[in-house]
This record gives C-alpha cells, sequence and structure tokens, in this order.
C-alpha cells in the first residue's frame, strides 16, 4: 500500500482551487437544457440532472471544501436529524400547517433545553434540511415534513446504532485484515468489532429492542417509489412463473416462497398486484421478523413461518422460491449454504428461484450499490456481486441453471431466474 507521504511533492494550490473549473459551464449547461421541460414523474430525466448537480458541486467545490464536508457534516448529519427523529422535533414542526415557530416555544413542548434546541435547528438549517424564518424562528420544509413519517425518519436513529459504528471501523479492521476482504482472523466482521459483540449481525439487530421493527421498516424505505420485480416491464411474471403452475388445492404445494422476506413488504405488493394467483403465498423469515409480521395485519392469504434459511426448507416443490436482498449478506461460503437448502427442495423443471439483487455493472457502477458493497463488507465481510460473481456462485458453485437475468428501467436491482439442473 502506498503511503501519503509519496504524494507529499502535490503542491497545496491543488486543495484550495475548484476540483474541476472547466467542466462547470458544460454541466450548467447540460443541468438547464434537461430541466426546461423537467416534471415531478419523470424519474429518468430527473436522476440525469441530479447526476450532473452532484458533478457540478464536486467540480466547484475545492477539495479543502470537500474535505471539510466530509470529515465535519457525514456525521453530524445523520446525527442530528437522529436527535430530530427522536425528540419529535419535525412531527412538532408540522403543528399549525407547519407554520414558523420560535425556538423557546418548540422547546418546552418537546421538553429539550431551549439553547441546546437552537444550535441543533441551527445546524439543521445551514444545512438546508429546515428553513430558518427569523432569528430563532424555524419552519418545515418538503425534506423535514418526510422526517415526521415514521418509515422515512426511522431510519436515523437505526442508522446511527446500526450502520455508522461499523462503517467508521472499516479502515483499523481491513488493515488489520491485511486489506483482505471480509473478517478478521478471529471470524469477526468490522460490525461484530464496533459493537463488541460475537453474534452474526441479524442476532444482534434482533436482540435490541424495536430494532427488528425498525430494520424491516428501513428495508421497505429504501426501495419506496422503485420499480418492483413484479411490475409490468421487469419480470414477466405471468409468462414465467402463473402459466404452467399448478393448482394447489388438492397437493398443498406453495406457489410462491418469499425466502428471508422480513415482515412482507415484497409479498404483500405481490399478492395485490396478482390476486389471482394459483397457489399458496409463504413468507419465511426469523422468529422475531415473524412475530413483527403478525402484528401488521397481512392479507389472511399470505402464511406466515418461521424459517432458518440454513437448515432444510421445509416447502418442497414450490413453484417460485425467491430472495430478495439475502445473499449480498453472506459470503459465498454461507451463500452456498442457503442455495444448497432452497435446490435441494426445488423440482426440476418446475421449481423457480428468483433472486433479486444488485448487478453489479463491470464499469460505471451506481453510488447506491457500491455505497451498500462497503455496508456488506462492514456487517458480514459479504459483498454485492457482478454478474461474473452471480454466475460464478450459481453455476459453477451451487449447480443451478441461470434461466434470465431481468433489469426494470431506472432499477438499480435486477432479478436472477433459476432452474435446478438435475
Ligand atoms: C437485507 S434483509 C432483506 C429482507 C427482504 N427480503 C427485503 O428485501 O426487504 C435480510 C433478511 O434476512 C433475514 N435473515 C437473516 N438471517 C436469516 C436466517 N438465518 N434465516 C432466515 N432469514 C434470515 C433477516 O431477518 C432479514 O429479514
Amino acid at each position: 500500500m502506498g503511503s501519503q507521504h509519496d504524494s507529499a511533492s502535490i503542491d497545496v494550490s491543488v486543495a484550495l482551487a475548484p476540483c474541476d473549473l472547466e467542466a462547470v459551464l458544460g454541466l450548467v449547461g447540460n443541468i438547464a437544457s434537461l430541466s426546461k421541460d423537467l416534471t415531478a414523474t419523470d424519474h429518468e430525466t430527473r436522476l440525469k440532472v441530479l447526476a450532473d448537480a452532484r458533478a457540478l458541486v464536486q467540480a466547484l467545490e475545492t477539495p479543502r471544501e470537500t474535505m471539510l464536508r466530509h470529515l465535519w457534516t457525514n456525521g453530524t448529519s445523520t446525527a442530528a436529524l437522529a436527535i430530530g427523529v427522536e425528540t419529535g422535533l419535525f412531527v412538532h414542526m408540522l403543528q399549525n400547517n407547519g407554520a414558523p415557530k420560535k425556538v423557546p416555544e418548540i422547546a418546552e413542548a418537546l421538553g429539550a433545553e431551549s439553547d441546546l434546541l437552537a444550535r441543533i435547528m441551527r445546524y439543521l438549517a445551514s444545512m438546508g434540511y429546515i428553513a430558518e424564518t427569523g432569528i430563532n424562528e424555524f419552519a418545515p420544509t418538503n425534506f423535514s415534513k418526510a422526517m415526521a413519517i415514521p418509515l422515512i425518519g426511522n431510519g436515523y436513529p437505526s442508522g446511527c446504532r446500526l450502520v455508522i459504528p461499523g462503517t467508521l471501523k472499516l479502515p483499523e479492521h481491513m488493515r488489520e485484515c491485511g486489506y483482505r476482504p471480509s473478517t478478521d482472523t478471529s471470524g469477526l466482521s468490522a460490525f461484530q468489532r464496533a459493537n463488541g459483540t460475537t453474534l452474526d449481525c441479524f442476532s444482534y439487530i434482533y436482540s435490541l429492542p424495536g430494532e427488528a421493527e425498525y430494520f424491516s421498516q428501513h428495508m421497505a424505505a429504501s426501495r419506496l417509489g422503485t420499480p418492483r420485480w413484479m411490475d409490468v416491464g421487469f419480470y414477466p411474471v405471468a409468462r414465467r412463473l402463473i402459466h404452467g403452475a399448478d393448482d394447489d388445492k388438492d397437493s398443498g404445494v406453495a406457489f410462491l416462497v418469499d425466502v428471508a422476506g422480513s415482515t412482507g413488504h415484497d409479498i404483500k405488493a405481490f399478492r395485490q398486484e396478482y390476486p389471482d394467483a394459483p397457489g399458496r403465498l409463504v413468507l419465511q423469515d426469523l422468529p422475531k421478523v415473524i412475530a413483527t409480521a403478525a402484528t401488521l395485519g397481512l392479507d389472511p392469504k399470505i402464511e406466515l413461518m418461521e424459517h432458518d434459511f440454513f437448515t432444510e426448507q421445509p416447502l418442497k416443490g414450490a413453484r417460485t422460491y425467491y430472495m430478495h436482498r439475502v445473499l449480498h449478506d453472506w459470503s459465498d461460503e454461507e451463500a452456498l449454504r442457503i442455495l444448497k437448502h432452497i435446490k435441494d427442495a426445488m423440482r426440476p423443471g418446475y421449481s423457480r428461484l428468483l433472486i433479486i439483487e444488485n448487478v453489479i455493472p463491470a464499469k460505471g457502477a451506481r453510488w447506491e450499490m457500491t455505497a451498500t458493497d462497503l455496508i456488506m463488507l462492514m456487517f458480514t465481510g459479504a459483498k454485492e456481486r457482478t454478474e461474473t460473481d452471480w454466475r460464478a456462485l450459481l453455476e459453477k458453485s451451487a449447480g443451478l441453471r441461470v434461466t434470465g437475468i431481468w433489469t426494470g428501467t431506472n432499477s438499480l436491482e435486477s432479478l436472477i431466474e433459476c432452474e435446478r439442473v438435475s
């Protein structure tokens, strides 16, 4: 590994000049022309403008400014927003139709010390998260309104507990692992070291009060408004799964098994989209998660089943087994153990396994994919996989046949369909 000393000859002026002044005009032009006809529902164009706007900020900022933004605001933003959620600040700010409010009045309602709250709110306003309407007076923005939605806001306190500590441990952990992926010599991940536990990340998360609920909320929130695998134009559900499926009235064989499906956001959507799909719909996950799912009043057609996927799959010969964002949590070795149990349950020529995950492109991966790749590294020493990685895991190692890969428009995720070879 090279050290910082090797590059000490670079003049400090590089850190004080905009990163890429020459790119600025072009990016401004792109943003202006793309924005002319931009509508709130034109996600494709909006994402292009957003990418250019991010590039513009980067081009204009000096390296020194970027460094300060990273080091001073990455952690404080997450922390200040978590404080806002936990104190009920964002909910309170919506009272009286979101009219501007003075800090002492808000502090009294929240039971917080006024000067301390003023500092937090001043920070949130300086970052653009709330609006500063006067001296010690603030109003909500569309962003802070969304923080009052539990599905969105609860991700912050949970992220402070579960994501940030392990992520910040990564440099030390990687150094001690000799810059090799996965776990250290004692088999621990950065997450386990940061939290002082030998429990795997899910057992640890579910040992904390309320965390199972926050975690599953975040799973659902992170894909809100994005294309779903069962949507028209993504994966042809009728052609690949429904046509040719046995009517299980007599046999009781399942039509769809959502393996490690959390509290059922996916299978619930499937039930709504395909109310006439033949056969049983079964949601499987660990006991704590299934207990949470049982409180949510899911459609009675969805059966809840406690199942540890490192053990034998009890539902044999289902038409469809599917795992959404599951295998990225596990190393190849562990993924193979999970896949073996499903493969053993599959009926050759009939059952299909759907794996819905990121398929990292060989070049030009999006930041959402590369960020979760590092988060997986931190949690369990696992990874997001490229198509080559997926094919090696599924075809060479697990003995499955990949029968197709589908990706929806503007979707980060792809659906990999597999069959049992024999
Ligand atoms: C990243 S989440 C994905 C959940 C869901 N499929 C989704 O897309 O939102 C991984 C899921 O794996 C479940 N899980 C972890 N270990 C498991 C095990 N040994 N057996 C069954 N499920 C497990 C977790 O409880 C969690 O719901």
